[in-house]
Order: structure tokens, then sequence, then C-alpha cells
């Protein structure tokens, strides 16, 4: 089996090529209801079909949320490992939202699942929870080095109830938040032009200056659309690090569904305006 180039390398040309923005596959029922689908496999089926028939040729990632796929079990979970086939086989990079988080020994089944090559849902990047202790994911960090593919690790999560992990601060002075960062730097160092093993971090925190953003890889945010935040934020909130900035949005395009051409035109509209806030920067 070829390995694939690395997760960060394919990431920044895809991002140079088609923009940096995300947009999420959550198909919550509220969303199948306004779609006038039914709350079953078959509205699932749909929805997500009709998202990567949408936007899976042009913007650079595809993050289905791996919960609302779960929720129907193993006729789900086979839409999912379908539907990432189909956004890869259009070009665009997947990235799993998982977030797994476990001790070691079992990190590496997980690890398995998502980010060896031959697995069914192997995906470019799995999302990870560093909160059993960042070494904790060290199994998933191998196995993803090896295949070729990528992790994004909760640093400074989108939702206030974050900071109370987050934003403890440890015996050393520095942040929990903070220290994830520093770990994943540490990871990175080296890479060029990006490395694989990215932080996610809100577009809805604010002036993150106090941080240290800078760690040589990709920093997944999400947060703008329905959780209030905006393209415009981003250069307040990132500052020097926003051409790393991969920026997410899922309920404020999959909204505009089922129609095929709005859903594709909310999601250019959302890229246009990342742009503008990127290169206006
Ligand atoms: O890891 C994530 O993707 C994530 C981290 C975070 O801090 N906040 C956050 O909202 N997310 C995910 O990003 C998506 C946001 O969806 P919308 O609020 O509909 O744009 C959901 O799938 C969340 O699970």
């Amino acid at each position: 089996m070829t390995v694939l180039e690395p997760f960060g390398a394919r990431l920044r040309r895809a991002m140079d090529e088609r923009g940096p923005l995300c947009v999420g596959i959550d198909p919550h029922a509220s969303l199948l209801a306004d779609w006038g689908l039914n709350d079953d496999v078959a509205g699932l089926e749909r929805f997500t079909r009709t998202v990567v028939e949408a936007v899976a040729d042009r913007v650079a990632v595809l993050k289905p949320q791996s919960a609302f796929f779960e929720r129907f079990g193993s006729r789900g979970v086979a839409v999912l490992e379908k539907s990432v086939e189909e956004a890869r086989t259009a070009g665009a990079l997947v990235v799993m939202d998982a977030k797994r988080g476990d001790i070691g020994s079992t990190m590496a089944a997980y690890a398995e699942s998502f980010l060896h090559k031959g697995a069914p849902l192997f995906s470019d990047a799995l999302t990870v929870s560093p909160y059993l202790g960042y070494g904790s994911l060290k199994p998933a960090v191998d196995l993803a080095r090896a295949n070729g593919a990528g992790l994004f690790v909760l640093a400074l999560t989108s939702n206030p109830e974050g900071a109370e992990i987050q934003h403890a601060v440890r015996a050393d002075g520095r942040s929990v938040g903070a220290t994830m960062l520093a770990h994943l730097a540490a990871e990175n160092a080296g890479e060029t032009p990006l490395g694989s093993f990215g932080a996610v971090v809100g577009a809805t925190l604010g002036d993150l200056s106090s941080y240290d953003l800078d760690v040589n890889g990709p920093l997944l945010a999400p947060g703008i659309g329905a959780q209030g935040a905006t393209p415009a934020d981003l250069p307040g909130v990132f500052g020097a690090a926003l051409r790393n900035v991969v920026p997410n949005v899922s309920r404020g395009v999959l909204r505009h569904g089922p129609d095929v051409t709005a859903l594709r035109n909310a999601a250019d509209r959302f890229s246009d305006e990342v742009r503008t806030a990127v290169t206006a920067a």
C-alpha cells in the first residue's frame, strides 16, 4: 500500500488551491427535518450525499461529525464510510470528527480505526482529546505519521465550558491549553511546509495573543456561523498564525440545504469572506 504524502503537506496544498475553509457534515435531527427528510438512515444518507455533492469539489476539508452517524448504529456508520470515500474522491481532505482519547493501549485501537491506511474509516486526520494526558495520544501520533495522516488535538475549544480545564494553570505557571500547544509545536518541529499535528482552537475565543499559536501545524477553528463567530473575527483571534487556520463552519452552511446550489453558494460565500479576512490581515 502506498504511503501518502504527510497530511500537513497535503493540507497546505489544498488550502492554497481551494482556500482554507472546512465544511462540517453535522446531520442534526433538526436539520434533517428542515430539509424535509426523515430522521432515519435513508434521510441521513440523502443529507450526507447532498453535502458531499455540493462542496467536496471546492473546499479544502470536509469534517463529518461521527456522532450523528453512530446514532444510527452500523447502518449509519456505513453511510459515514461511504461519505469519506466520496469526499476524498472529489478531492477534499477528510477530518474525522470523532474526538477520541483513551489510555495508550486502547488509544492504539482507536488509531487503527481511523488512521491506518487500510481501515474502512481511514481519514486524512482525526480529532482527538488530550485530556487523559498528551502522552496517551502517542499511538495515534505514531500511526498517523506512518500513514501520512494527521491529528487535531483539542487545545482551546470553542465552547465556554472548556475554560475550566483548558485555562487551568499548572505548577509551572503555564495553562493546560498552552501546554497542549507546546506539545504540538514539538511534534511539528522541522516539518515543511506544515506539520501534520494540528490544534483545535475556537474562533469564538477573542484575542488569543497571550498564547503561542505558532505550532507549525494547522489550527482548526470551529465556531463560525451558528456559534456566533464570523470570518472577519479571524485576524483578531489568530494574529500572525492566521495563515495556518482552517476555519470550520457546519450549520452556517448546512442550513441552506437541501438545494445543492444554495449549499454551494453558502460555502463559496464563507470561502470568499475567509479569503478576504486572511488577505486583508
Ligand atoms: O473538534 C471540533 O470540530 C470542534 C471543537 C470545538 O472546540 N468546537 C466545535 O464546535 N467543534 C465541532 O465543530 C462543529 C461546529 O458546528 P457548527 O456550530 O454547526 O458550525 C461541530 O461538529 C462541533 O463538534
